[in-house]
């Protein structure tokens, strides 16, 4: 048997206390009183340890301000209010209920416990919560009943506040206010248009306006209409800082819009995001799991991107310019799934070369590539990267890697392409800077099906521009045998002793990780013989046969 209005929506209740006579309420209260009675061996009251042990003693000002829509299904929202005001009156059985309402509107059935003894005459109960009273509810916890309704249900009567002066009575707007707001979302329409041609300067100015405006109507604050709007101006100014590079003002607009709407899904995204540019991954991935929980939104790869970031954070290092960073697994990007804040330009002695277009400090990744070509093995076991010329004409004439490089060059324009731009032993004024779309998509012209390839390149090719990487071999006693692999955009990094980047092997890429502060405008360099302990003699042989003349 359940109390009067316990499980029913408030709307419902409010129907029901509007039709009936106080005198109807009272008999019903009496008759279910004295079948609770007949009954008392069952307590059908279901104690509910999650609402008795929700106790909030701070006081109200303490709190942070939230409204119905804002609370969670079964779970307490520790440290926050909900002001409401009661639109019915009490019924009483067992708990106490009455339909609320809160500023934005919405309404709920109030389930309380321990107030009132059970039988309490409805003077009593009315003298304590006549209609219209405003009350604060700490830590509210809304409860899915049995019945398959949701209530806000209380225990504590001290977690139940009645308020000295009622909430504000939400007044409809005058014509003047109604012109206002009207003028507001002209501001935003016109400030979506702005950032929907990538004006983000000009939308952001637009929104601007149009919150102070609304700011200035200090007496239409807690409108639904203008908390909506407000909801939607913050949101959307987060993703215009964050098109705009302006992550800690992005993250900052971020949380105001959830102050609103803790929910909100596109805010949430966004706070994110920003918490992603400012290199909290660990927060930003916390943000992205809670999406995960409580919307249908799919944002697994951001949780697995988020991962990945996070473990390079671990090892020390950092992904600058995360902007450049796309998502991995993105279908559209295929070998360079991360550009840092680097650029190919061409050196006086050494033909292309690639260079800082800012000051990088120590540890900063500056480029993810996953290579053309991947030696097979397991991956946990590759360790270092480094380019053994000593070994070269073993390595680079093993017939399996030709084979493989020849299968790919028939089978697809978009490696000749991309191969093509490589340096094959030959004058440096023929080298072209290449177009950094082709390490992103898998795009070509007409025109370049016309790429051809000798034999010839494709052995200079593999002398010039492959990598050896070492792998620990498990099978055979830990021992360590080399495997080569050709990276297109690495291998635009020429040879110093005085090295200032290093390659390093991450997950199923290689990464360039700066070693030192480097300048901007500096050149990469890296020693192309570092993992051998070459004497002098051996060293410049070895680069000889590169062309290097150190
Ligand atoms: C892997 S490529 C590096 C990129 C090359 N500069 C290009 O434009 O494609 C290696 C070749 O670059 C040139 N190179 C690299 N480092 C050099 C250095 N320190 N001095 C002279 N030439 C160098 C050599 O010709 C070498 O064979």
């Amino acid at each position: 048997m359940a109390p009067v209005f316990d499980g029913m929506p408030a709307k419902q209740a409010l129907e029901m206390q509007d039709k009936e006579e106080i005198y109807q309420r009272q008999q019903n209260i009496r008759a279910q009183y004295d079948l609770y009675k007949q009954n008392a061996s069952v307590n059908n009251t279901s104690v509910d340890s999650i609402s008795q042990k929700n106790i909030c003693l701070k006081p109200l000002k303490e709190l942070k301000k939230i409204y119905l829509k804002d609370c969670l299904v079964n779970k307490v929202m520790k440290d926050c209010v909900v002001y409401v005001k009661q639109f019915t009156n009490v019924a009483q059985v067992i708990a106490a209920n009455i339909g609320v309402e809160d500023e934005m509107g919405d309404f709920i059935t109030l389930t309380f416990y321990n107030t009132f003894k059970l039988g309490t005459s409805l003077k009593v109960l009315d003298s304590n919560f006549p209609k219209g009273q405003s009350l604060a509810i700490k830590n509210p916890y809304l409860k899915y009943t049995s019945s398959g309704t949701f209530v806000l249900r209380n225990d504590n009567p001290g977690n139940l506040e009645t308020l000295q002066s009622p909430l504000k009575q939400i007044q409809p707007m005058n014509e003047k206010e109604q012109s206002i707001l009207n003028q507001c979302k002209d501001l935003k329409e016109q400030g979506n248009k702005y950032f929907q041609s990538s004006q983000y300067q000009e939308a952001q100015d637009l929104y601007q306006k149009a919150l102070q405006m609304l700011q200035q109507q200090s007496q239409l604050q807690s409108q639904k209409d203008i908390l909506n709007l407000k909801l939607v101006l913050y949101s959307n100014l987060s993703q215009t800082c964050i098109n705009l590079g302006q992550y800690q003002n992005a993250l900052s607009f971020s949380n105001k819009a959830l102050e609103l709407d803790s929910n909100h899904l596109k805010s949430l995204g966004r706070q994110a995001q920003s918490l992603k540019y400012l290199n909290d991954f660990e927060k930003s991935l916390k943000v992205y799991q809670t999406i995960s929980n409580t919307h249908k939104t799919d944002v697994s790869k951001e949780i697995k991107e988020l991962k990945q970031l996070n473990s390079f954070q671990q090892n020390g290092y950092k992904l600058i310019d995360l902007h450049n960073l796309t998502v991995d697994g993105d279908q559209q990007l295929k070998l360079c799934p991360y550009f840092g804040p680097i650029r190919i330009g061409f050196t006086e002695k050494k033909g292309r070369g690639v260079f800082t277009t800012k000051e990088v400090k120590k540890g900063d990744v500056l480029l993810l590539e996953q290579s053309l070509i991947e030696p097979e093995g397991n991956e946990k076991n590759m360790y270092s990267i480094g380019i053994n010329s000593d070994k070269t004409t073993d390595i680079h004439s093993s017939v399996e890697f030709k084979i493989y490089l020849l299968h790919l060059i028939q089978e697809s324009v978009i490696v000749r392409k991309r191969l093509s731009y490589l340096y094959k032993g030959e004058e440096f004024k023929e080298l072209k800077i290449p177009d950094l779309s082709i390490y992103k998509y898998d795009y070509y012209n007409p025109e370049d099906e016309q790429i051809i390839l000798t034999a010839q390149d494709i052995q200079q090719i593999i002398k010039f521009n492959s990598t050896q990487l070492q792998v620990q071999n498990g099978m055979e006693n830990n021992s360590i045998t080399d495997r080569t692999l050709l990276n297109l955009f690495i291998s635009l990094i020429n040879h110093s002793s005085k090295q200032n980047v290093q390659i390093v092997r991450c997950g199923r890429y290689c990464a360039v990780v700066s070693m030192i502060d480097i300048e901007k405008g500096e050149e990469l360099c890296y020693d192309y013989l570092n993992q051998l302990n070459l004497d002098t003699q051996e060293r410049k042989k070895s680069l000889l046969t590169w062309n290097i003349v150190e």
